[in-house]
């Protein structure tokens, strides 16, 4: 279990600062399936999580979308046969947060 995914979010509104370059390399280490692609400027944490059919998948993204609401903080789900796409960032300062990866975290927390 990572350290992350025992952390809580804080609440963040717009004109928070996103995370800070080293703050985010040290705690990626914590997130290694986790890739962080760039979309319209948007920093974002992106996983790929496969599983053997489309109803283990759709357990998969429901437990997600779950954790989201009881985090309030949501994320983007591609829900496809044996695969979910899961996404996080902040929309409120478009980019990443502290909060991101620590939800990244606790979706891990949900696979393993
Ligand atoms: C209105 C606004 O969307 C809400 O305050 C919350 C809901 N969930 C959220 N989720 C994410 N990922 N980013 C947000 O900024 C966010 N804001």
């Amino acid at each position: 279990m990572s350290e992350l995914s025992t952390l809580k979010c804080e609440a963040c509104q717009a004109g928070a600062p996103q995370i800070e370059e080293q703050e985010l390399a040290q705690l990626m280490r914590e997130l290694p399936d986790w890739a962080v692609p760039v979309r319209a400027g948007v920093m974002q944490l992106e996983r790929v999580y496969t599983f053997k059919n489309f109803k283990l998948a759709w357990a998969f993204a429901n437990q997600v979308a779950e954790l989201a609401e009881a985090e309030f903080h949501h994320p983007g789900i591609l829900l496809e046969w044996g695969k979910v796409t899961v996404t996080w960032w902040t929309h409120a300062i478009g980019g990443l947060h502290k909060n991101d990866l620590i939800m990244a975290a606790k979706t891990d927390a949900l696979f393993s």
